[in-house]
């Protein structure tokens, strides 16, 4: 899963745990959380703040260091404007607030959240939001935390895991939407300040919202927060804003006016002991991002054995071992994972990224007399490399595995097919894995009888000699089988 907030700025340091700059000052306490301006909503006793929103250019973006001085008459106090919590989005503003807003299932923490305008809507929009978490963290979960050397803190398996299994669900302390750069009706242009006092300005800006943030938080969220681990202190980040650009996981689905996939798209979230789950490019858990619960899902990509570290990837899948590593600068640490120190894993990755996921609908139209023993072998020695590459929670396994039972099941061989649903089962976090997945790990199962593939099966020669009969078997197209 990607991680938010990457970049590779490095900078001056300020303290860890020292004020950010211009924070506002405190308000009374509501509750066990504080409010350092704004009204009590009367629904849920909390409030919200909204600010205005200015343009941003993400860290990722940007390559400079050390940290550059933004001049005087930058460094502008917030506008914060108060609303009520019922209250839908205000165009152009982001907001401060907390989630679940109302009807939080009894005993479950709230997230602290900034937002833009359209993220509150896709969550009041949601039927049935927010459903309660499954394998909530907590004393029985099956991990504890433990040093590791060279790395601060890990988390281990207490006992053996299963692939698929889902250890443990935890809901974030904080969510920030990328890209959040506030200022006030006051504030003076940032064009002319060059790209990279822009830059700092906006980790400025960013720095005060998160200052608003932890004011909100109940004392021991807060601490938990201000306990996470700092990467960024030197390279213009305040001690905030630090913790979140080490730390923070990508939330997806809450910026539905963003194009899918693109930086900007993601929010960041972050917590206690998903926050502690360190890298490998070879990782054995994969954090899933659960909308409905509002929390990230964290799933075993293979058998994990018992006191075994937890490890996701920060970064993407592809790429060498030289390339992964640039990625990892701004987490201020080399990978020595099993990938990265062998000589041959850059071959196996490159063989994965320059060939293409075996696509059903290219099969479909394949009418060469082997297209389908091509298909399965190709699916083979892609499986083979993922496997091999510890790479079990790329999106790649599911279409591999997607591609190849389906080809079983059309051809009526349920053994084979079987082998694929077993590794499909597996892949317990992509919504894309038909939950009736189970019932085709047993060959002899009745579901294949329900197979709409299956149903329409042809005998393996005529598909193999004629692609019209294996549309036929997907109902695509109207061919009649013989002519
Ligand atoms: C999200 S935190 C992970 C938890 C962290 N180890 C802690 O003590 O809280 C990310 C930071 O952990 C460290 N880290 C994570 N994976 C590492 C690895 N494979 N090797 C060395 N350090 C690592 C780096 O300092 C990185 O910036």
């Amino acid at each position: 899963m990607k991680r938010g907030f990457l970049n590779s700025f490095k900078a001056n340091a300020r303290p860890l745990g020292s004020p950010a700059p211009s924070a506002p000052t405190a308000a009374p306490s509501v509750g066990t959380a504080k409010f350092p301006i704004g009204k009590q909503n009367i629904v849920t006793g909390h409030k919200q703040f909204f600010i205005r929103k200015f343009s941003y250019v993400t860290g990722s973006q940007a390559k400079f260091s050390p940290r550059r001085e933004v001049p005087k008459g930058y460094d502008r106090k917030l506008m914060a404007k108060e609303r009520d919590q019922r209250l839908g989005s205000v165009p152009g503003m982001i907001s401060l607030t907390r989630v679940p807003f109302v009807n939080a299932v009894d005993g479950e923490p709230t997230t602290e959240c900034i937002f833009h305008a359209g993220s509150k809507e896709v969550l009041m929009g949601l039927p049935g939001f927010p459903q309660p978490m499954v394998n909530r963290v907590g004393k029985k979960s099956p991990i504890r935390l433990k040093e590791v050397p060279g790395m601060g803190l890990g988390l281990f398996a207490t006992r053996g895991l299963k692939a698929g299994e889902l250890i443990f669900s935890e809901r974030p302390l904080l969510v920030a939407a990328q890209g959040v750069s506030p200022g006030g009706p006051d504030m003076p242009s940032t064009r002319t300040l060059t790209l990279e006092q822009q830059l700092q300005f906006d980790l400025d800006q960013l720095e005060k919202v998160l200052a608003l943030v932890l004011e909100r938080m109940c004392d021991e969220d807060k601490a938990a927060y201000m306990a996470l681990k700092n990467s960024h202190p030197e390279d213009g980040s305040g001690p905030l804003t630090g913790i979140m650009r080490t730390n923070g996981l990508a939330v997806p689905g809450l910026r539905p006016e963003v194009t899918p996939g693109t930086a900007h798209a993601f929010c960041s979230g972050v917590r206690d002991m998903i926050s502690r789950v360190n890298h490998s490019c070879s990782p054995n858990v994969r954090p899933h991002w659960n909308m409905l619960t509002f929390s990230f899902q964290v799933f075993a990509t293979r058998d994990i054995a018992a006191d075994e570290e937890l490890t996701s990837q920060y970064i993407p899948f592809e790429g060498s071992t030289a390339r992964r590593n640039e990625l990892l600068k701004p987490y201020d640490f080399v990978c020595t994972c099993a990938s990265c120190k062998d000589p041959e894993s850059d071959a196996r990755r490159s063989y994965l990224a320059e060939s293409d996921a075996p696509m059903l609908s290219k099969w479909l139209f394949d009418d060469t007399p082997n297209a389908n023993a091509l298909l399965l072998d190709e699916c083979r020695r892609q499986m083979e490399l993922l496997e091999r590459e510890g790479m079990e929670g790329a999106s790649r396994c599911f279409q591999v595995a997607a591609a190849a039972f389906t080809v079983c099941v059309a051809r009526g061989d349920a053994q084979n097919a079987s082998e694929w649903a077993r590794k499909i089962a597996r892949i317990r976090w992509d919504d894309r894995v038909m939950p009736e997945i189970d019932s085709f790990v047993d060959p002899k199962s009745n579901a294949y009888e329900g197979h709409h593939m299956w149903q329409k099966k042809m005998d393996g020669g005529a598909l193999d000699k004629d692609h019209r009969a294996k549309l036929a078997a997907v109902g695509v197209g109207s061919l009649p089988l013989e002519d």
